[in-house]
């Protein structure tokens, strides 16, 4: 067993977020690797209609988990989920649930978040901020806590071309934000959102960058790391290739591409693709937490996970690749033939979304009538559109990220953990 692995055999361990994409990654990584771990609670809210333990079997009798079944049978025994809301200041969860988790934890991943370019400003600082100095209260009445890791963005700072492995001071205190959102009214919140979020591209970027400054604040004497990942990807080998289960990101785009909804995206062919396996994201997790707890660095260290100067790719090679894979295995039924291009201004794509775009949807709206059904594709045309207006920020820039920390931790781990 490999050293990290044995790290974590007898914790007990919390995860926000693990019903998420990087959760449950990071859950079944754990479960595979430590089977002798103690517990791992996560906190959990009812959700479309479905009860806690509904939520975690399904997620137990995923694909994702069958490795999982072997290695761990009792793994239902091992998994504790507790009702918590994270838009609640208390989270909601009730009195012998928090005992638990105060006098029990060993390792806190904080993975939560609202990672929607399109929510309110209320509510990211409500998850994003106010719910990651709520945890960092609880963990401040851990005794038995070891590390902290908090999961950022490598975008948290995306207003800066360069970007260091530090915390960088946010131009409004977050204490500021949350208090002024406790009495302005929604209307007036829209309405200066704009100038408080200055050259952040959205709120969710934002809101990330004062989660981090909240960690910096109210570290307290917690032993604490943020890691900030790239564009998280598809796994890439654990527990096996090509696994994901949302359509955030590049996921969306490309399931649209292949689709052959999406004729044409506003972006710089060679602008760097940062994307970053699931995966990989997740055995740097792991990594982080067992050095944060075995070497107690004297600071927040903060972690760049990101591919761009280590196996750079662009978006015209991703968009190839694409391409080529939807050739070779293309979806049933598809709108149109795949055929997709980065427009490089503004004109040609209004042009394309006018004409390989809203046209087409219009004349197949026309023939869904005709034909007594319901009409659907000019709307969904319309939300991929929006969708893809929000994302150009990231695929028409490139940023460099230090990854000094990262490679330091590279060289304190065995080859055999190094292999991941
Ligand atoms: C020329 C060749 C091209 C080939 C392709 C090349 C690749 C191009 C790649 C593009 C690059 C993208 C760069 C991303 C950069 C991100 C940088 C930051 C990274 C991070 O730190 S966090 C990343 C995660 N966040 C995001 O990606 C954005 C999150 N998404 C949003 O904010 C919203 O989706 C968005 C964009 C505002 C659109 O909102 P909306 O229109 O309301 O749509 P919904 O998201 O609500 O969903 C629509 C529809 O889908 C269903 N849905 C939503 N989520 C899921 C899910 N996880 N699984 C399954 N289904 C989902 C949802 O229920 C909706 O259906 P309804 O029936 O309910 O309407
Ligand atoms: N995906 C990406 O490309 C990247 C993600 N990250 C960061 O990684 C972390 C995880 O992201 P990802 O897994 O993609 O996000 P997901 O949206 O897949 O997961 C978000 C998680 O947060 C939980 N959550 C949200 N709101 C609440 C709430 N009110 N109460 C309780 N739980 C809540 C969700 O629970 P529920 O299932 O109930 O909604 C879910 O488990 C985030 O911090 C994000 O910023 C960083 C860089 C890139």
């Amino acid at each position: 067993m490999s050293t990290i692995a044995a790290f974590y055999g007898g914790k007990s361990i919390l995860i926000t977020g693990a019903t998420g994409f990087l959760g449950k990654v990071l859950m079944e990584k754990l479960f595979r690797t430590s089977p002798d771990l103690k517990v791992i609670y996560i906190l959990v809210r009812p959700k479309a209609g479905q009860t806690l333990q509904q939520r975690v079997f399904q997620i137990l009798d995923s694909k994702l988990f069958e490795k999982v079944k072997e290695v761990c049978p009792n793994v239902h025994e091992k998994i504790r989920a507790i009702y918590a809301d994270l838009n609640q200041n208390d989270f909601a969860i009730s009195k012998e649930d928090m005992q638990e988790l105060l006098s029990c934890t060993n390792i806190i991943f904080h993975c939560a978040a609202t990672v929607r370019f399109d929510d309110t400003l209320r509510h990211a600082v409500q998850l994003n901020v106010t719910a990651t100095r709520q945890l960092l209260l609880m963990a401040s009445q851990m005794p038995k806590l070891e590390a902290f890791i908090h999961i950022s963005t490598a975008y948290s700072n995306c207003n800066l071309k360069h970007i260091d492995e530090v915390i960088y001071p946010c131009p409004v205190e977050p204490k500021k934000i949350i208090d002024s959102l406790e009495w302005l009214d929604d209307a007036i919140i829209d309405e200066i959102t704009p100038k408080l979020i200055r050259d952040w591209p959205n709120i969710y970027t934002y809101t990330k960058a004062l989660g981090e400054m909240v960690v910096q604040q109210e570290s307290r004497n917690l032993n604490i790391a943020i890691i900030r990942p790239s564009i998280v990807g598809a796994t890439w080998q654990e527990p096996f290739p090509g696994w994901v289960d949302n359509i955030n990101g590049p996921n969306g785009i490309i399931i649209a591409t292949g689709k052959g909804f999406l004729r044409a995206i506003k972006a710089t062919p060679m602008a760097v693709a940062d994307v970053i396996p699931v995966d990989t994201v997740v055995n740097l997790m792991l990594a982080v937490g067992w050095y944060t707890a075995v070497h107690r660095p004297k600071s927040t260290l903060v972690y760049h996970i990101t591919s761009g100067n280590m196996n750079p790719c662009n978006w015209h090679k991703m968009g190839v690749q694409v391409l080529a894979t939807f050739e070779k295995i293309p979806f049933e039924r598809p709108f149109r033939r795949p055929n997709a291009n980065f427009t490089s201004n503004s004109f040609t794509s209004q042009y394309w979304n006018a004409v390989s775009h809203r046209a087409p949807a219009i004349i197949y709206d026309c023939y869904l009538r005709l034909t007594g059904r319901k009409p659907r594709m000019t709307k969904l045309m319309n939300r991929l559109l929006r969708t893809v207006s929000m994302l150009e920020y990231f695929i028409n820039r490139s940023w460099e990220w230090s990854t000094y920390n990262t490679e330091m931790l590279m060289s304190e781990l065995s080859p055999e953990d190094q292999r991941g």
